[in-house]
Formats: structure tokens, sequence, C-alpha cells
């Protein structure tokens, strides 16, 4: 019998992604709620119990109500909120950090998507601390942009709606400003680094996509670290065919410029290994959709594994 996926939260940014994924798939049967009914508990909960897999697009206190409503009966999550992403208990659904976490994936009942900024860190830094290159204290930096859909349907509205109150005309502003962005623990949960990076997100004036750049000091960097490795080793971990490609050094440092749209629409991630040679630094750069790689295209990544496909 084809899998039951209920997607809580289907009428928001994340879940209208999902549905346009899933709804001409026929080895799965999609449930849907109403839109009227999204809020009433007494559905959702028969909907959540009634459910092989929820994936649950919600804000971080409905994900874990969701969750106290139907863990019982067996069903299983794939929960995009930032709710479990640090929790032991949950496999963390970022299946390129290593085969064993693939199977880890496969297997569980709990689920935790990364969020759309740790997709892209986790990404570059996770595999140079497995091969030795950055130890833990390293004091890493993540600077990064996103489209405007990563702030959900409040930001969404307050970016293209300048009738509103709280309106936003800006075409690009940085926020978390306090350097206690959300995704710091889960980046750190997932890396092995021990010193709290420094993160400065921003947004500019398009819809989706997303740059996540992390610059690097060679010399304060272990083992034989050089651009050559650096790319080597991101390269050896990723190997061909898989969902991030790294960009060969070549194409990579001939780079003027990089679009955050780059990516947008696919469901896939490119990471450049970008700087000059001798200069002792190396620059970074993963390329993904907030709502593709980064959210959506992630869960119903997850939904495959879990399902076996
Ligand atoms: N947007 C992005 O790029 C990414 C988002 N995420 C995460 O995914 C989750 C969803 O985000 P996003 O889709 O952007 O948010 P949206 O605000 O666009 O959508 C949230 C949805 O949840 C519904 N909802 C809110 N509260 C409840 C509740 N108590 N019970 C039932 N339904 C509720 C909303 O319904 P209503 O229409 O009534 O408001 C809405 O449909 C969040 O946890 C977010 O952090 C993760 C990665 C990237
Ligand atoms: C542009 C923007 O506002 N982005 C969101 C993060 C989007 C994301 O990854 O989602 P989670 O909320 O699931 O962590 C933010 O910075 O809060």
């Amino acid at each position: 019998m084809a899998p039951k996926i209920f997607i809580d939260g289907e009428h928001g940014t994340t879940g209208l992604q999902i549905v346009s994924r899933l709804q001409q798939r026929s080895d799965i049967e999609l449930m849907s709620m109403p839109v009227e009914q999204r809020r009433d508990p007494a559905v959702r909960t028969q909907f959540l119990r009634e459910a092989d897999i929820a994936i649950l697009c919600l804000p971080d206190d409905a994900a874990r109500e969701a969750v106290a409503l139907a863990s019982d009966a067996g069903t299983r999550f794939i929960d995009a909120s930032t709710a479990h992403r640090s929790n032991p208990d949950w496999a963390f659904g970022f299946a390129e950090l290593s085969q064993a976490q693939r199977k880890r994936i496969a297997g569980a009942q709990f689920v935790s998507n990364p969020g759309c900024y740790s997709t892209g860190a986790i990404a570059l830094i996770s595999p140079l601390v497995g091969a030795g290159l950055l130890p833990a204290d390293y004091p890493v930096t993540i600077n990064a942009v996103s489209g405007y859909t990563g702030g959900g349907k409040q930001l969404i509205a307050q970016m293209e709606d300048a009738g509103r109150d709280d309106a936003i005309t800006a075409t690009y502003f940085a926020y978390a400003l306090a350097l206690a962005h959300k995704h710091v623990p889960e980046i750190m949960t997932h890396t092995g680094i021990s010193r709290r990076p420094i993160f400065t997100p921003a947004v500019g004036r398009f819809a989706q996509g997303m740059l996540v750049n992390v610059p690097l000091h060679l010399d304060l960097m272990t083992g034989e670290p050089s651009m050559a490795n650096v790319h080597a080793a991101l390269a050896d971990h990723y190997g061909s065919g898989s969902v991030v490609e790294v960009v060969s050094l070549a194409v990579s440092s001939g780079l003027p410029r990089l679009d955050p749209e780059e990516m947008a629409g696919t469901d896939r991630m490119k990471l450049y290994v970008c700087g000059t040679e001798g200069a002792g630094q190396v620059n970074l750069v993963a390329s993904l959709d907030n709502l593709g790689k980064g959210a959506s295209g992630a869960a119903v990544q997850n939904m495959d594994l879990m399902i076996g496909g």
C-alpha cells in the first residue's frame, strides 16, 4: 500500500512547495486538509495519527504540539522547523553528512530538516573538520544572503505589500545583528566546531535563492591546508552524482561574481572553493534555493529515504 503522507502547514510557504513536488506522484498517498480547517485541533489530530509520515511545516511550538499529538500512534515525522534540530533523539535530515546519516534517516521515526543557512554552512564546514583541516576551535565566520521567502508568509507580505504598516522597502537588509541567529546551535552541533561561529545573514529583494559564504585563513588551519586540499576534501566527501556538487577549482577561481538566484527552483546545492593561489586564504561559498535543498527539496529527499525510494 502507498504510504500516506500528510503535510501539516500545507498552505504555508514551505508546505505549498512540498505539495507541488508530491502531488503528481503515484507511489504515495498525499492526504490533504481543507484550508479552512488547518488550525482545527481535532481534524489535525486525526490527520496526524492516520499518516504514515507527517511533514511539519509549522512554527516551532505548533511542530512540538503535532509530535505530542501523534508520535504514540507510530506516525513518523519530518520537521521543517527549528524545534528538534539539536535533539539527539531526532535524526538530522542532511543525508550528505555521511553514509551512516543516510541510513539513520531511512530508519528513523523522527527526522529534523536542517535550516536553510545551516544547510550551506554545514555542507562547507563539516567535511573540513572530518578531514582534519579545520580545528574545532577555529574562529569561523559565516556571511549569507537569502531570498525573502526564507522568512515565510510574514516576510513575504512585508516585502511585497508596500501598503502595510510594517512594509519593508529596502532592496537589501542585514539582520540578526546581535549575532544570535537561531541556526547557530545546529551549525555547531552538526559540524563539531566548538567555538561559536559569527553568523551575519542578510535578505535581498528576490524571492528564492541564497549564498552562504565561509572565508578561511589557511595559516589557522591544520594538516596541509591549501586551496587544492580544501577542494579535494570537499570533492572526496561529496563524490559525483550527489545532490551536492563541488564545482571545479578552475571554474570557481575564474568567477567574477556569484548570483544568489543561481539555484532558485532546484533542489540541488553547489559548493565553490574560491581564492587567489598563494594568498593564504580560501573563500568557500554554498549556493542553494532556501525553499529547495534549504527546505522543501530536503524534506522530500528525506521522505524518499524513509519510504525506501
Ligand atoms: N521559508 C523557508 O525558506 C524555510 C522555512 N523553514 C521552516 O519551516 C516552517 C514553516 O515555515 P514557512 O513555510 O516559511 O512559514 P509560513 O508562515 O509561510 O507557513 C506556516 C504555516 O503554518 C500554519 N500554522 C501556523 N501556526 C499554526 C498552528 N498553531 N496550527 C496549525 N497551523 C499553523 C500557518 O497557517 P496560517 O495560514 O493560518 O498562518 C501556515 O500555513 C518554519 O518552522 C520555518 O522555520 C525551514 C527552512 C526554510
Ligand atoms: C530570510 C529569513 O528570515 N530566514 C529565516 C530562516 C529560514 C530557515 O531556514 O528556516 P528555519 O526558520 O526553519 O530555521 C530566518 O532568518 O529566521
